[in-house]
């Protein structure tokens, strides 16, 4: 049976205190530190600034990078889940292995010529690989990342657009957790975007057992029972499955 893994986003949390913002998660049950990385790729808009200003954005947003994983990892042994929403997620393997990152997490639509290359480089840093997908994108695209020599360990699920914490729940979505839990009884399945108490059971009855939440717990006034209830969620789900 796969193990129930509560990952708060760090997101959501105070950037400007992030080593004890994450022991405070870590106290309070989290097994993991979601790290969304979100950027633009330089060479991207030096090579095309047209195309990167079209589409070489792949979220509308700006993080943080490995100097701050690097930074992170001198206060914490915790295990770093690390989002890619980047064009070239090739450029970070090296830098946030590195930085200490545990897992690298990179997305299919972002990753389609190289992604044999990619998780081949993964491996090597010692990193765990996973692989993501949009609200648009059909679940099948990730599949060949799961069946080949070079297989992912984990595929996360984005329940909303990926580049902002505070999202609404998609639970169409479910459709795809379904799917992968038939196909992959072992396989780590993570959900991010909207996860909370109102919207864990939609998850979990569907199969993930990583749960990433960033605004339902950060905004708890107690962060440690929204964990709790999080984790009951995926083992009750478990149980009855
Ligand atoms: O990848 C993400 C956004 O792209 C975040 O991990 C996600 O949005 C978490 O925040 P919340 O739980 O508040 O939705
Ligand atoms: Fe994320």
């Amino acid at each position: 049976m796969v193990k129930a893994i509560i990952a708060p986003s760090m997101l959501s949390s105070d950037f400007a205190n992030l080593a004890s913002e994450a022991e405070r998660m870590l106290n309070c049950g989290a097994d993991w530190l979601h790290m969304d990385i979100m950027a633009l790729h330089s060479s991207a808009v030096t090579e095309c600034c047209i195309c990167a200003l079209q589409d070489g954005h792949f979220v509308p947003n700006l993080t943080l990078g490995a100097p701050i994983i690097e930074s992170l990892r001198k206060h914490t042994k915790a295990y770093l889940d690390c989002h890619l929403m980047v064009t070239n997620p090739l450029d970070y393997v090296e830098p946030l292995g590195k930085a200490g990152a545990s897992g690298f997490t990179f997305h299919v639509e972002a990753s389609r010529d190289n992604w044999q290359e990619l998780v081949q480089k993964i491996k090597s840093k010692g990193m765990k690989p996973g692989v993501s997908l949009k609200p648009g994108t059909p679940i099948e695209e990730v599949y060949p990342l799961l069946d080949g020599e070079n297989s992912v360990e984990l595929v996360l699920v984005m329940t909303v657009e990926p580049g902002f914490g505070g999202q609404k729940f998609m639970p169409e979505m479910m459709d795809k957790v379904r799917t992968l839990r038939k196909k992959y009884p072992s396989l780590d399945i993570e959900v991010d975007g909207g996860l909370g108490p109102s919207t864990i059971e939609a998850a979990t009855s569907a199969g993930a057992n990583c749960i990433v939440a960033g605004s339902s717990v950060f905004g708890a006034p107690d962060p440690a029972q929204v964990i709790t209830l999080l984790r009951g969620s995926v083992e009750e789900a478990q149980k009855r499955s």
